[in-house]
């Protein structure tokens, strides 16, 4: 069905027929219409190099009914999938298998971003979509995407609009603390889990999550919450190890980053100027320069990595200000044992994606 109506929203989910594409898209359809004004009308793009699989996962949502429509693209279509979206999704590439770090998906990943960076480049109006990247290793691949943007868009502040998810991280984080807690004999006094925030990048010690900042996890022991750590650093294995070669995680993944199309809608219908949220973004320019005021302060903490995941405000424009402060807010034992490796290790990811 062809995207016409002035007042839509489009959707584009690149790499739909996956594991994450799927049940992504499956969120997408069934709850998207519920986030908006009654007078706006979301559309859903699917696109995958697998021509079967995408048409059969777009005629099969297509059945359901909710006024969310939906479009397939395979092969050489990218185009219409890309053309006037507002979010492009990106869960396209190869996942893990036991024995296999993140960072060994990156030869083979970086050759699909570079592609669709380049694609994303030609057919999407860059100083209006937000582009969402999914695909491991999400530390050297949202360099790799901004770089390919930049190459296709000189002068455009590309780099403000494109997001690392690293939400599952804060689904991990919240899950386990809630878990630990009623473990350790406390009452939940709500449905709503506690929210982590969680900084750094998105791979073992780069997860960098931050307990000290939530009321309540301080009654758990040190040992307790040595665990949680690591457990929140290297959940994503975990997954890897159940699936046994069948994959990593892909449910959990779809449900963060419906999470995160959900908290853009109100931006994207322009019922507020800005939206909050975590992601792992560039802080500095084509040019090297700080993004803004907040980023040159976050960058001198962090010995200038130019890509974080941090707590950050998005508006129109894309990434506006970030939350340097966390960094002052973190516990010594967060700021010594935690983020000190993960500025080493990150500064070694973003090397790597630059140079491809
Ligand atoms: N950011 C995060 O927290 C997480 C990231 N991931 C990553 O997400 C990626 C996808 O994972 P799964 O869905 O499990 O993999 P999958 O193999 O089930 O699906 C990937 C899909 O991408 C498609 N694809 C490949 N090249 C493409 C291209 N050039 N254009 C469009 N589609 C293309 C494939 O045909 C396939 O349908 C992996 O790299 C995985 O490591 C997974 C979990 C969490
Ligand atoms: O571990 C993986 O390869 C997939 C992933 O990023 C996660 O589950 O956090």
């Amino acid at each position: 069905m062809p995207h016409s109506v002035n007042e839509d929203i489009k959707i584009t989910v690149v790499g739909a027929a996956g594991g994450i594409g799927q049940s992504l898209s499956l969120l997408l359809k069934t709850q998207l219409a519920s986030l908006l004004p009654s007078h706006r009308h979301a559309h859903l793009a699917l696109y995958d190099v697998n021509a079967d699989a995408v048409r059969g996962v777009t005629a099969d949502l297509s059945h359901i009914d909710t006024g969310v429509s939906v479009s397939g693209y395979e092969g050489d279509g990218i185009g219409g999938a890309l053309e006037h979206a507002d979010v492009v999704l990106i869960p396209a590439g190869v996942p893990r298998k036991p024995g296999m770090t993140r960072e060994d998906l990156l030869a083979i990943n970086a050759k699909i971003i570079k592609s669709l960076g380049a694609s994303i480049a030609k057919y999407c109006d860059l100083s209006k979509v937000f582009v969402l990247l999914i695909s491991n290793p999400i530390n050297s691949l949202v360099p790799v995407l901004v770089k390919e943007l930049e190459a296709h868009a000189p002068g455009l502040p590309v780099e403000r609009r494109v997001f690392g998810i690293t939400r599952l991280d804060a689904v991990r984080a919240s899950t386990f603390l809630h878990e630990a807690t009623v473990r350790a004999g406390s009452t939940p006094k709500s449905n709503t889990l506690p929210y982590v925030p969680v900084i750094g990048g998105h791979s073992g010690e780069t997860i960098v999550p931050l307990f000290s900042l939530v009321p309540g996890a301080s009654d758990l022991s040190k040992d307790t919450l040595k665990e949680l750590v690591h457990r929140v650093q290297y959940g994503g294995d975990e997954v890897v190890k159940a699936k046994n070669g069948a994959g990593s995680a892909t449910l959990s993944m779809a449900h963060a980053a419906y999470k995160v199309v959900e908290s853009f809608i109100p931006l994207l219908t322009g019922s507020v100027p800005s939206i909050e949220g975590t992601f792992y973004v560039a802080l500095q320019d084509s040019k090297g320069q700080p993004i803004n005021a907040s980023a040159q302060k976050l960058l001198s903490h962090i010995n200038g990595l130019p890509y974080f995941a941090v707590p950050l405000r998005v508006t129109s424009a894309g990434v506006d200000e970030v939350d340097a402060g966390i960094i002052e807010r973190m516990s010594l034992f967060e700021r010594e044992r935690l983020l000190a490796p993960c500025l080493g290790k990150l500064q070694g990811n973003i090397s790597t994606g630059l140079s491809l």
